[in-house]
């Protein structure tokens, strides 16, 4: 069951209210300058729901990602993280102190400094440091010979795990993750993407997942939106697209007429 289901009925109790959504997104514009890539884009995340934006190359995906986690700032638009505005000049900062987590489509390590020193610089306070980095480990407990190793020394996919032990510090609400799968073999990819289901499901967390590996990420998801040349295409559940999977290639093709008419018309 998903965040987005919780509110079931249940034999002679009443449905309780729907669990409000860990991020809501409305009429979303964004882009780097002034230039605009990503338009109009509404996107909802449940707790303990996973969902995926896909969508072709140069689509928005990543410009997405970044603009709801203040790296970008919106060009239009409301974003909703936790019930609560975001404005421009919310900070990074300040969004991770209520709660967002974002593990950028490089992974953003200290090549130089060793798995412990790159999760202790992120911990936004000294005091109890220890059981946090001891808590995040306990997702990925294969990291833990491996807190002396410098970073830039680690497999792929053990860079990927310690960014995600990473992003789990402070036990986030909300959970970006871009290409996840990048470089990595199938079956290390997969696995990260059953620990990140598992992560929402067992703690409420609410994940946004780019992702380029759409069988792999279909196994995990619950909804699926996607974006071709900055709109939104497509939205519905994760079974529509198992079921159906040539359904995303075509919202791809309608998209680029629909962007192209779009650019016609201005
Ligand atoms: N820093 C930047 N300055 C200007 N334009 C940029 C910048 N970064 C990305 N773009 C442009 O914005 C558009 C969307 O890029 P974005 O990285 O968001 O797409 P994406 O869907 O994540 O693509 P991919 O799957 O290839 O990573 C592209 O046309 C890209 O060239």
């Amino acid at each position: 069951m998903t965040g987005a289901d919780s509110a079931t009925d249940t034999a002679g109790v009443a449905a309780a209210e729907p669990a409000p959504a860990v991020l809501r997104v409305r009429g979303l514009h964004a882009g780097h300058g002034a230039g605009t890539v990503v338009r109009d884009v509404d996107l909802h995340v449940a707790p303990g729901e996973v969902v995926a934006l896909f969508g072709p190359n140069g689509a928005g995906k990543t410009t997405t990602l970044l603009t709801l986690s203040g790296c970008l700032p919106a060009h239009a638009g409301q974003i909703e993280l936790l019930g609560a505005p975001i404005t421009a000049r919310t900070g990074a900062r300040a969004l991770a102190r209520r709660g967002l987590r974002l593990v950028p489509e490089d992974r953003g390590l200290f090549r130089q400094l060793t798995v412990r020193e790159n999760l202790a610089l992120c911990l936004e306070q000294r005091r109890g440091g220890r059981a946090l980095i001891e808590e995040a480990l306990t997702v990925l407990p294969q990291l833990r010979p491996l807190l002396s190793r410098r970073a830039g020394l680690l497999s792929g996919g053990e860079q990927q795990q310690l960014a995600l032990v990473r992003a789990l510090l402070g036990r986030p609400r909300l959970l970006f993750v871009d290409e996840m799968s990048l470089g990595l073999a199938p079956r290390i990819a997969g696995e990260l993407l059953r620990t990140l289901r598992t992560l929402a499901v067992e703690r409420g967390l609410g994940v946004l997942l780019v992702e380029q590996h759409v069988p792999a990420a279909l196994e995990v998801v619950d909804r699926v939106y996607a974006l071709a040349r900055g709109r939104l295409v497509h939205s519905g559940p994760a079974d529509e697209l198992r079921r159906d999977p040539g359904l995303l290639q075509a919202a791809y093709l309608g998209g680029t007429d629909q962007r192209d008419r779009t650019a016609q018309d201005t």
